[in-house]
């Protein structure tokens, strides 16, 4: 069976795909001390409480941070007896190639959204992804990424706000119920929570005014949920977006070997 493994800034995602569906996922920070061995066993322990005897002999791995990568590596081979296949390498194949600037490293998870939501919806989409930076993935007709915006993440920015202001205190991202707060934390959640529903909202309308055709927007990362909520800003959210293009590179570079 295949591990798929979804490593962002905060958090890595590890799922087991049986080739029909996700049978179990889980998630940890991602910490780039962290050895092979660690892995194994923080994994197995979590595979064994849930009772799920998947023999693993292959593993796909997606990372935004390049340090971790080695230990993974480690960890595959070691535990798994296999090379992984780690995307945004050189003998990792994409169903379409990227069209942006020569030497741009684009990010593995913008590749990798790329990927499963053209597999789901087709061309033409806005992915938003709300992982530790706000990442907006344009897939033109064709399925390839062809760039797109880089935003400060919601809780990078309330951090922002706590770190550089000595009276600003710490501050959990929350849906504030008024624009105007009454209080010190109400008016840093609002300006953060309303100030990004006006950032996606001005985001998608000029990307498609750029791109000239209509798109749907697909939303997606940890925080997500928040906004699919609040306006109709989104055409679908999917929280396994980024796992689910895991398997379709996957299958791409099995079927294409
Ligand atoms: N269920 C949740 N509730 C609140 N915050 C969350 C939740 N899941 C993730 N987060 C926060 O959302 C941010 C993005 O998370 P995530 O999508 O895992 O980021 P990344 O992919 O960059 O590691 C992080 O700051 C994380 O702490
Ligand atoms: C923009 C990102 C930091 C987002 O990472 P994340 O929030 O998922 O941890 C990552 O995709 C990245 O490091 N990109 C490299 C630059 C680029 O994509 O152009
Ligand atoms: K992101």
């Amino acid at each position: 069976m295949l591990l798929a493994i979804d490593c962002g800034n905060t958090n890595t995602v590890f799922s087991i795909w049986d080739g029909t569906e996700f049978i179990a996922t889980w998630r940890t920070s991602t910490e780039w001390q962290r050895t092979a061995d660690q892995y194994y066993v923080w994994l197995s322990t979590l595979m064994r409480f849930q009772e799920i005897d998947a023999v693993i002999d292959e593993v796909i791995i997606s990372s935004t941070v390049p340090r971790v990568v080695w230990n993974l590596r480690v960890f595959a081979d070691r535990y798994y007896n296999c090379r992984p296949l780690v995307v945004g390498k050189a003998d990792c194949l994409l169903p379409a190639d990227p069209r942006v600037d020569e030497g741009t490293q684009v990010g593995p998870d913008r590749l990798v959204n790329a990927a499963g939501a053209f597999d789901r919806h087709g061309g033409n989409l806005i992915v938003v992804d709300f992982g530790t930076a706000t990442t907006f993935d344009v897939v033109a007709e064709d399925g390839a990424y062809v760039g797109g915006v880089i935003a400060p993440g919601v809780n990078l920015s309330l951090e922002a706000l706590h770190s550089a202001a000595a009276a600003l205190p710490h501050v959990d991202i929350t849906k504030p119920q008024a624009v105007i707060g009454t209080n010190t934390v109400a008016c840093m959640q609002s300006g953060v929570f309303w100030g990004y529903i006006g950032l996606v909202r001005e985001i998608c309308a000029r990307i498609k005014a750029e791109r000239g055709v209509p798109m749907q927007v697909i939303s997606t990362g940890g925080l997500a949920p928040l906004f699919q909520q609040s306006e109709p800003l989104f055409n679908a959210f999917e929280d396994d977006l980024t796992i689910h293009g895991l398997t379709v590179i996957h299958k791409y570079n099995k079927d294409n070997a």
